[in-house]
């Protein structure tokens, strides 16, 4: 507590550092730094600037700064506090400086599909440009390719290095090749007044490099979750805090660092300190030691893995539990496969003595959702799982927010095109090829393109080399569009009642649902796809209805230029580009519930580590404790062992913040076969992450009614043991079998992995007999592909 008081009320001049562990206070010193900074160092709202992980984070720190300042008088204006992610920050400035940098403010943000997009028309233009190309065949560009080049770009722009500033290899060609490819890619991002999520800070660096005044008035920096930070975020943090002489206050921990594969350093902590020394600041750094949340046990097993697993250098930590409840052991638990696993983790959910909402199981891979969901489902518990943005991979999603590009702006040439393609009958490759050529040319005498104006003039004067098909859907989509857009202007109603009839107005004229019905997989009934797709979009029109804008403003800007530009630019602020632009920012999360009624319980929480970064429950689960699973198969493949190390590292730290999530109980746990993961019969061994040391510290648990849960007195005899189990599980399995083989159609399911199971041990046919041929023998011993069940009843 005192070191926590240090923190707060170090002289603001300084730059502070707090470099802590989990659960130590963090959040709340910063939120509790800024409230001090408003009413004792009596800076106004918008002179602060404050950066966190993620725009719930920055909602929960308003929440709290509200809470606190509640009384306080003269009332503080806490909208104007300038707070989000440092994407969100960045873009604000953009779209109001942006123009001193060339930049039209109404650019519009990139996602994943543009960029791709664009980079294949680079890579495709390239191939086809090369001496020697056929001039007749399409060149294929894999998915690969993309990805390489787009991993390459990105780790060039987290550095801050422009096309022009990537230091070249001269002996290597192919790197050559990648720069190229970078700034073509730069080039038809602008021509399409795009910026993708890397550009957001690469951009906002290049124009705050040129102009520091912009934020002239701006009088302290505070970012939240440092260790995160990449080494462009770290140059803006100290452009953001140049007019300031340097007050800056970062929070975060090394050992939370999980980030690396967006190009997180947290060796900015040693860098930020070296610039600041240098620069002849004064640092000031404080540690938190004392831990109020979660229990000794839980802490000890926490810092035994990060100090056993960890190869690179670390400061070993000693956190104090500060909790007054009682210090039980961490479990852990195996099990034959991940249905076991998923019932046993049902079954404790539904009989611990804890409301559901505060219990979460921390998953490590979207893709093992699948089983929890199902037994929780099958127990009747109420759950809520946090997708990452899978929603927004949907095809129905991403098609409406297409349309919904093209409706907000008329130069969106990717936003057009591929609602257009989708929605159109009739309008061919070579139709849409047209328009796009039109949208150059225009664009090249120096007008900017205006996708929507070629649209009308084509269905205006009857365009040749169209299909009346195609030239009545071109008919039908611009009045769609115009429709809405006058929909949206009609101020006599509230926008909530705007954007809802705006919606339902272009799902119904795009005929969407039956259009992506017809193209859904057939694993599924009509009846259930249509119902699935209608769900997504009323999901996707209650995220739009419930919007609410951002509402910091800039620091105000006395540059009379900027002035004009930022009045122009309202425009573009609407309320669908801000929502746009949200969905690209934030790490947009789509929650899905369970049907259940939701009760005085609440319901259970399933989401990726990632997800539960900086969250905090009473009972925590982390199944799937299995290498090739938690770490990844990815991981441990990896041949080259510099980066094996520091992705090991990384899965470490992963497993740190989950297991430093819990506050009183921890159940760890690993499965051995996984059931229904495609045609995966791999057997699994515990995860190397906490084998030897780590699991001297848990308790095994005792499966009185679990027969099927494999009790392991330790990993080394985890081996021997499972072979026990197999016997014995064999026998159950016979029995039952021998009970009810008179109906083997009722649970057909249960019979064919008995079948499976008997015949694995015995080597002999369980419906005939007789000894099984070699190559079934070898199938049902796990040695060839896995087998098909075969019929019953014969
Ligand atoms: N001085 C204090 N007294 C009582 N409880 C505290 C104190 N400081 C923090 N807490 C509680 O400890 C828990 C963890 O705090 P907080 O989330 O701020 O930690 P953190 O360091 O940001 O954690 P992490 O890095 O793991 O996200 C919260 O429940 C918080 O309310």
């Amino acid at each position: 507590m005192l070191d926590q008081y240090r923190a707060l009320v170090s002289p603001t001049s300084d730059v502070l550092q707090v470099l802590a562990g989990p659960g130590t206070g963090k959040t709340r010193v910063i939120t509790a730094r800024v409230a001090y900074l408003l009413c004792v160092e009596h800076l106004a709202p918008e002179d602060i600037i404050v950066t966190t992980f993620t725009k719930k984070a920055a909602n929960e720190m308003k929440r709290r700064l509200n809470e606190m300042l509640v009384d306080y008088s003269p009332k503080i204006q806490l909208n104007n506090l300038f707070i989000g992610t440092f994407h969100s920050i960045c873009v604000r400035i953009l779209r109001v400086f942006g123009s001193k940098i060339e930049l039209d403010s109404r650019f519009k943000i990139a996602d994943e599909t543009d960029s791709k997009q664009l980079i294949k028309r680079v890579l495709q233009d390239k191939y086809s440009d090369a001496p020697g190309a056929s001039t007749t065949l399409v060149v294929k560009v894999t998915d690969k390719d993309i990805n390489e080049y787009k991993y390459f770009i990105s780790a060039c722009k987290s550095k801050a290095l422009f096309p022009d500033e990537v230091p070249l290899d001269l002996t290597d060609k192919a790197f050559e090749d990648h720069i190229y490819t970078y700034k073509k890619y730069q080039h038809s991002l602008r021509t399409n007044n795009l910026i993708d999520f890397d550009d957001c800070l690469l951009l906002a660096y290049k124009l705050l490099k040129k102009y520091p005044t912009c934020l002239h008035d701006i009088k302290h920096v505070l970012v939240d979750e440092f260790q995160d930070t990449n080494l462009v975020q770290l140059e803006l943090m100290y452009l953001f805090g140049l007019n300031s002489h340097n007050r800056v206050t970062v929070v975060g921990d090394p050992d939370q660092s999980i980030y690396g594969f967006r190009h997180a350093e947290a060796n900015n902590f040693y860098r930020m300190e070296n610039y600041y020394v240098e620069r002849g600041a004064k640092v000031m750094k404080v540690q938190l030691d004392e831990n109020y949340r979660s229990t000794s046990n839980i802490l000890s097993f926490a810092e035994t893995v990060i100090d056993s697993k960890q190869k690179s250098k670390r400061e070993p930590k000693k956190l104090k539990s500060n909790t007054k409840k009682e210090n039980l052991p961490v479990y852990f638990d195996a099990y034959v496969n991940n249905k076991e696993e998923a019932r046993r983790i049902a079954e404790d959910v539904r009989t611990l003595d804890y409301k559901y909402s505060d219990i979460a199981i921390l998953i490590r891979s979207a893709f093992l959702s699948r089983m929890i969901e199902q037994e929780l489902i099958h127990a009747n518990i109420p759950y809520i799982i946090v997708h990452g943005r899978s929603f927004w991979e949907l095809r129905e999603v991403k098609l409406m927010v297409d349309y919904l590009r093209a409706i907000a702006s008329n130069v969106d040439w990717l936003g057009y095109s591929r609602s257009m393609e989708f929605v159109i009958t009739g309008l061919g490759t070579k139709s849409l090829q047209s328009i796009e050529n039109d949208f150059e040319s225009r664009r090249g005498k120096g007008h900017a393109g205006n996708v929507y104006k070629i649209i009308k003039s084509i269905v205006k004067e009857d365009r040749k080399g169209f299909s009346t098909k195609a030239r009545e859907g071109l008919r039908k989509y611009v009045k769609t569009i115009h429709k809405a857009r006058h929909i949206l202007k009609n101020e006599s109603k509230e926008m909530p009642k705007r954007l809802n009839k705006m919606f339902d107005l272009v799902v119904e004229q795009s005929n969407l649902i039956e259009l992506v019905c017809s193209k859904k997989s057939k694993a599924k009934s009509e009846e259930e796809a249509r119902n699935d797709i209608t769900e997504n979009l009323n999901e996707l029109k209650n995220q739009l209805i419930t919007f609410a804008p951002a509402e910091q403003v800039l620091p105000e800007d006395t540059d009379k230029e900027s002035e004009r530009l930022s009045e122009e630019s309202k425009d573009s602020s609407d309320i669908l580009t801000q929502f746009l632009d949200s969905i690209y920012l934030y790490e947009q999360t789509h929650y899905k519930q369970s049907k259940e009624n939701d009760n005085s319980e609440g319901k259970v929480t399933i989401t990726t580590i990632h997800g539960a970064k900086g969250l905090e429950w009473p009972v925590v689960f982390i199944p799937g404790l299995a290498d090739g699973i938690f770490p990844s198969k990815y991981v441990l493949n990896e041949p080259n062992s510099k980066k094996r190390n520091a992705t090991m590292d990384e899965e470490c730290r992963c497993l740190y913040v989950a297991t430093t999530r819990a506050k009183e109980r921890l159940y760890l746990s690993y499965f051995v076969e996984a059931e229904s993961f495609w045609q995966d019969t791999e057997k699994r061994t515990v995860s190397s992450l906490i084998k030897g040391r780590p699991m001297k510290l848990v308790e095994k648990r005792k499966h009185s009614n679990y027969g099927r849960a494999v009790g392991f007195a330790s990993a080394n005899k985890k081996a021997a043991d499972f072979e026990k189990f197999k016997s014995r599980n064999a026998r159950m399995v016979v029995q039952a079998y021998k009970e009810f083989s008179h109906i083997p159609t009722a649970v057909p399911v249960v019979f064919t992995t008995a079948k499976k199971r008997i015949s694995r041990i015995t080597g002999l046919n369980p419906v005939t007999g007789a000894p099984l041929n070699k190559k079934v023998k070898r199938k049902r011993l796990g040695m060839g592909r896995p087998m098909k069940p075969y019929p019953l009843g014969k």
